[in-house]
This record gives structure tokens, sequence and C-alpha cells, in this order.
């Protein structure tokens, strides 16, 4: 049984309209899984039900080895960090109080480690200049900075994100994927990051899941999802850009880099792959 475990799971908010639709899926502990899919797929409900932010309506997630259900809803929720695109910090607090907020609240307060947030925000890339500012002073990007240090507190092993970098600009968003990569190889959690955005997907993920109609379409490793893709709807769905981000990523070999990336081309390296 993997770290996280979705066995047929279900979800429908009403009537017979299923919103996930039989979702089996096993992680190992330390991956990082990227769930893409089209707007409406299913992604941030497949997400919370993690959490228990929304109720399964069949079949079950086990965390390890845990049926989500025998799990205490808060101790569970503080167990698993939890980044969405607006983090929300509490504006009167400064920011060092925001990332000790939820040891704080779990009656820790004498166990904080004085020394923790300025760890953790080193982690994120900020200076601990920042720790006596207040949320207004920051900038979105830096904001989402501070939603990741947050998540890391309470040192979870499990890390879910929700677009959490979808508001910011496409500088600071390049800069977060980099520092997010970077933490996940030096804590080694295991992430589950839901994107719309198909090169973040492909760009961050140890294994990529893309869903269409609250089912799994294909799921698998950058070259797989780009290179074998097992259906039209993947190939179309990846198209220019998974090829554009694996170039990027250096995956393929050099000729590649020679390739001017035209529809006609793609055409025919998909017949080659064939
Ligand atoms: N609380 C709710 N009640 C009823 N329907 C809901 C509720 N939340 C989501 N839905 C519906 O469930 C489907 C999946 O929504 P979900 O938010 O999981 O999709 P998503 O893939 O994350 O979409 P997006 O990329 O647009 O955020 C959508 O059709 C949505 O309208």
């Amino acid at each position: 049984m993997g770290f996280i475990e979705f066995n047929h799971v279900v979800k429908s908010y009403s009537g017979d309209v299923k919103v996930i639709d039989d979702i089996t899926l096993s992680i190992e502990r330390g991956e990082f899984v990227t769930i893409v899919g089209p707007s409406g797929c299913g992604k941030t409900t497949l997400l919370k039900m993690v959490n228990k932010l929304i109720p399964i309506s069949q079949g079950n997630i086990y965390i390890d080895g845990k049926d989500v259900i025998d799990w205490e809803t808060i101790s569970l929720r503080r167990s698993i960090g939890y980044v969405i695109q607006h983090i929300g910090l509490l504006p009167h607090l400064n920011i060092e109080d925001n990332i000790n907020y939820v040891p704080s609240i779990s009656k820790r307060k004498s166990g904080i480690d004085k020394n923790r947030a300025k760890e953790l925000i080193e982690l994120v890339g900020l200076s601990d200049d920042y720790l006596s500012r207040y949320p207004r002073q920051l900038s979105g990007g830096q904001m989402q900075r501070i939603g990741v240090a947050r998540a890391l507190t309470a040192d979870p092993e499990i890390i879910l994100m929700d677009e959490p970098f979808g508001a910011v600009d496409e500088i600071a968003r390049t800069q977060l994927q980099h520092e997010i990569k970077e933490i996940h190889k030096k804590l080694k959690k295991t992430i589950l990051f839901v994107t719309h955005d198909i090169q973040e997907a492909l760009k961050l993920g140890t294994k990529i899941v893309l869903l269409k109609n609250g089912k799994i379409e294909q799921i698998g490793t950058q070259e797989e999802l780009v290179f074998k893709p097992k259906s039209e709807y993947v190939k179309a769905f990846f198209g220019l850009k998974g090829f554009q981000a694996s170039l990027n990523e250096n995956v393929m070999h050099n000729v590649y880099n020679r390739i001017l990336l035209k529809q006609e081309t793609l055409d025919g390296i998909y017949r080659k792959l064939e």
C-alpha cells in the first residue's frame, strides 16, 4: 500500500453527477504529484478530500495505512500542510507570528522553537528581516512564500498545494517553482500539487496525474505523458507546451533542441514515436 492511497474514490455533490469518478491512485512517500486538467475536472475536490475539507461519497483514502475517516479531523489537518492561492495571512500578526500560528494554537506555544521561523523564512528564499513585517508590507509572491513556510512549520510529512502560485506574476512564479522543487529535494515531503498550468505540472511533478471529468486520463512521468500519450486527449492537452516544458527541463537529447517546434513537426514526432 502506498503512503497515500485513493481506493475507488467517488464524490458527488448532488444527485448522480460524479465529480470524482472512481479514482484509484497510489502515492509513495516523497513523491511530488502534480494534478492537472481542465477547469472543473475535479482537481480541487480530489485534494480537499485528503484533509477532509470535503467528505468522500464512496471509497476510501488511506494515509500511512489509516483511513482518513478514522483520523481525528483537527489532528489530520494539523499534520498536513495546506497552501492555497490566497493564503490568508492574519493581517494583525507579523510574519513571524503568522508562521508560528498553528503551533501556537496547538497549545505548544512553549514548545515553539525560536529559530524555526528564521529557518523557514530562509528556506523559502526570504531574509529574516521580513519576520517583523506585516502581511500588507509584502508582495503577492512574498506572501505565497510565507504560505509555504507556514505550511512547513509543524513539519508535516504531506503538503497539499492548490494553485499556490496562480495569482503571482510570471517571474515570481518561476522563482517559486524553483524554490518548491528545491524544498522538495531537501525535505523529501510528499507533495500533492494542483495546477491548471501544463508547464508547471510537467516541471514540478515526479508523477503527473491528468484528470478529465473526474477520472484519471493518464498518470506518469513527464516523459510518459508527453512522449507516450495514451490517447488523443492527452496528446492534445499537453501538445506543444508539453514539448517545450520537456525541452526546458533537458529531459530529451540535444537533437530535440534543434527541432523547430511547429504543429507539423509535432505530428511527425508522434508518428516516429508510435
Ligand atoms: N461545493 C460544491 N457544490 C456543488 N458542486 C461543486 C462544489 N464544488 C465544486 N463543485 C463542482 O464540481 C466540479 C469540480 O470542481 P473542482 O473545483 O474540483 O474542479 P477543478 O478542476 O479544481 O476546477 P478549477 O481548475 O476551475 O479550479 C465542478 O463542476 C464544480 O462546479
